[in-house]
């Protein structure tokens, strides 16, 4: 591996090419920031340097801060392995040096990596950097004077929703900006091709020196940052909408105080507080959960035995999808999203037509959330087909079933597609529960039967978890991984068992949920606690969104297979005889109206007491005393404990797995990752973060 290195190179013209190196991203490691000073140090007291180009190699200016020193920080609580740069480089060496610099930017530049760029004099760019301060994402806030350049160079409002939004860890996900936006907002001070981007650079920098261009140290500046009572205004509103949005994190309203304390008492005192907020939010369980997430996300790509045996993945041009329902339409729509050319099937023209609306529906809706541009949305509709029957399939590379949860007809659907399909063609279900042996049971064909498990809406949720059976090929695994990354997924590779690595953890999500509410604990009590924690949905809304029918069969699926630990709730059926069928219907625990937040629903209440009359487990007939905390803890430890048995058991590779499959599949909050502990003696993070521990619990 090559070490992280800064390189300077002077030329004739008097300009030092600073050039931080440090692959794939060129993070600023601690090495990387003893290279910089080494260099200005150089730059700036060679009498043949007038001024100084700061840029990255390879295509990239800087992915941040290394994000393994916040790693080793919690790991081993020593704050000390934080350096202090923000002072040291940014402002001394860079902003406050004597002689000029100019930050050349291509392919990205994020978190400290821009902040870099905000105390250089100027910046230019190549076309299409992703520029951007991902910093909350993973629980600080920038730390190398962020929160004080870019308010004064952009403004306030488009500076809080730069640093304040999410930022999901995907580019095409994040609140980050191009340099054309860049150029546009002032960030940036010229866009140039690729090509032209050094010599550029150094131009402006040479011109900055004949004051043909300004010298901006932008710490100074406040012509875009309006007046105080304006300011004071804007960091008002901002509070509150955090304060709604991300209710259980400390590091949204961390930063609009230190913004506030730098536009309050100067440029240099916010650098000062942002300082000592960035060291105080990174010792947080926040942060820990965060950090912890972005790094479990990026491990599910490897995968011992598929990802490292120099396999090279095929190419996959053209897919059928089985199914044109809810799941099917989903997935039809974010393969034509992506370019890849979709057969929807359906047996009859009926639920063919009805498929293709849902898909249109789903493309113009993105279109109408401003996610998709028009012409984009026309170009992926054309790339959709329908058909009643096999023959379309001659050439697909890949073939998705997604038809109704019933054995004997994916086991026929497999028969058929197994004749109907070239040899190389990948054989995926979108199964949630249905074990993968049993579907291609009727076939020969075992090496290529995977599941792609989506999660609804399956054009929406990032999660791809695949299923692999003993017989599925490491190169179907590797052409299925790689699909998911093309239509902008998270693929987990997990194992073939009941529920699979999601579904199957959090099937006692709702198990216990129902034990609580026949033991006498309010129902609304219980999804309004398990939402103040962070998961969007409660165990009973969630019950309302699928639907109570699957709710009856899925619940079925696992108490066959695990009649050991299975409550049998008489409530859902109950609903279902009363004519209640979730939000599908209208008639669910809650009541559902446009535009409105979903109310409690009183008129569930008497079934709720019928259901728990019938099976009488209130001890004494009297309902439970229990805390909000045992609440939570009661909801989730069993899921915990489900968990850790799916980690014993080997369906996944690596416990952080399941966390990165539970925060994108469930929505499990992802700063909870790791600060979720169980009973005082034993620490347990959500699935078993960073530890080795495999012991099952059960409450
Ligand atoms: C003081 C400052 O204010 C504090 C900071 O700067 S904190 C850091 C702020 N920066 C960030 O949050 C950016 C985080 N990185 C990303 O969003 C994405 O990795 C990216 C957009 C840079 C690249 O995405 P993509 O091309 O899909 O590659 P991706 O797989 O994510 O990353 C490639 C590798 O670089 C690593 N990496 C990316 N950014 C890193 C960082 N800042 N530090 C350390 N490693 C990093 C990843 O862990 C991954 O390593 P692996 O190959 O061993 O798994």
């Amino acid at each position: 591996m090559r070490q992280p290195t800064v390189t300077m190179e002077v030329g004739h013209d008097g300009v030092a090419i600073i050039t931080i190196s440090n692959p794939p991203v060129n993070a600023l490691a601690l090495t990387i920031f003893d290279g910089l000073k080494d260099k200005y140090g150089e730059a700036m007291r060679r009498d043949d340097v007038k001024a100084v180009v700061l840029t990255g190699d390879a295509g990239k200016f800087s992915g941040g801060f290394d994000i393994n020193v916040f790693e080793r920080v919690h790991r081993t609580g020593d704050i000390s392995n934080l350096p202090e740069t923000s002072i040291s480089v940014a402002v001394n060496l860079i902003e406050d040096g004597k002689k000029p610099t100019v930050a050349a930017l291509q392919g990205l530049a994020l978190g400290g990596g821009l902040e870099l760029a905000l105390a250089s004099h100027a910046r230019i760019a190549a076309p299409n950097t992703l520029l951007g301060l991902p910093e909350l994402t993973l629980g600080v806030i920038p730390g190398s004077g962020g929160t004080q350049r870019l308010p004064r160079l952009i403004g306030l409002p488009k500076a809080l929703e730069l640093m304040l939004l999410p930022y999901s860890f995907s580019p095409s996900f994040s609140k980050s900006i191009t340099s054309e936006e860049g150029k546009d907002l002032g960030l940036v001070d010229a866009v140039v091709p690729s090509d032209e981007l050094l010599k550029a650079s150094r131009q402006w920098a040479l011109d900055i020196i004949e004051r043909r261009k300004p010298w901006i140290r932008s710490l100074h500046w406040i012509d875009k940052l309006g007046s105080l009572p304006e300011v004071v205004a804007i960091i008002k509103t901002a509070r509150q909408q955090a304060k709604q949005s991300f209710k259980n994190l400390p590091q949204h309203q961390a930063c609009l105080d230190v913004i506030e304390e730098g536009i309050i008492h100067g440029g240099y005192h916010g650098i000062l507080k942002e300082s000592r907020v960035f060291k105080d939010l990174i010792s947080t369980d926040t942060s820990k959960g965060l950090v912890h997430a972005f790094f479990s996300q990026r491990a599910t790509s490897k995968v011992p035995n598929v990802t490292d045996i120099g396999l090279k993945p095929r190419k996959i041009m053209k897919v059928a999808v089985i199914g044109g329902g809810l799941m099917g339409s989903g997935i039809a729509t974010s393969l034509i999203l992506s370019d890849i050319y979709v057969i929807l099937k359906e047996i009859n023209s009926e639920y063919l037509l009805k498929g293709i609306k849902a898909i249109e529906g789903n493309v113009r809706g993105l279109v109408s959330r401003k996610k998709l541009a028009k012409d984009k949305a026309e170009k992926a509709l054309l790339m959709v087909k329908g058909t009643l029957d096999y023959s379309d399939f001659k050439d697909v590379d890949m073939v998705i079933e997604a038809v109704v949860e019933n054995i004997p007809l994916k086991q026929k659907i497999f028969a058929d597609i197994e004749k109907a399909c070239p040899p190389h063609c990948i054989l995926a279900s979108n199964t949630s529960t249905i074990d993968l042996n049993i579907i291609g049971e009727k076939t020969k064909s075992q090496d290529r039967i995977i599941g792609a498990h989506f999660f609804s809406p399956a054009h929406v949720m990032p999660l791809l978890e695949i299923v692999r059976t003993e017989k599925t090929s490491a190169q179907v695994i590797l052409d299925l991984m790689t699909v998911g990354k093309i239509i902008k997924k998270v693929p987990v590779v997990v194992g073939n068992c009941t529920g699979f690595a999601v579904n199957r953890a959090f099937f006692p999500y709702s198990q216990s949920a129902h034990l609580l509410l026949h033991l006498g604990v309010d129902i609304f009590r219980i999804d309004q606690l398990i939402s103040n924690f962070g998961l969007p949905l409660g165990p009973f809304q969630l019950q309302d969104v699928a639907g109570y029918g699957v709710v009856v069969a899925t619940t079925e699926i696992f108490r066959v297979s695990f009649p050991d630990r299975t409550f049998q709730s008489p409530l859902v059926p109950l609903l279902l005889k009363n004519g209640r069928n979730g939000k599908n219907n209208g008639k669910g625990y809650y009541i559902y109206e446009k535009g409105s937040k979903p109310k409690p629903d009183p008129s569930v209440l008497p079934i709720i007491e019928e259901s728990r009359r019938t099976i009488n487990i209130m001890p004494g007939g009297k309902p439970i005393s229990v805390t909000d905390d045992e609440i939570v803890q009661m909801i989730l430890f069993p899921v915990v404990n489900e968990a850790c048995r799916v980690f014993d058991e080997g369906v996944v590779v690596r416990a952080s797995d399941l966390d990165t499959a539970s925060i994108l599949g469930m929505s499990f909050p992802s700063y909870r990752s790791v600060a979720y502990h169980f009973h005082s003696s034993i620490q347990f993070s959500f699935g078993l973060v960073g530890s080795n521990e495999t012991k099952s619990l059960v409450i």
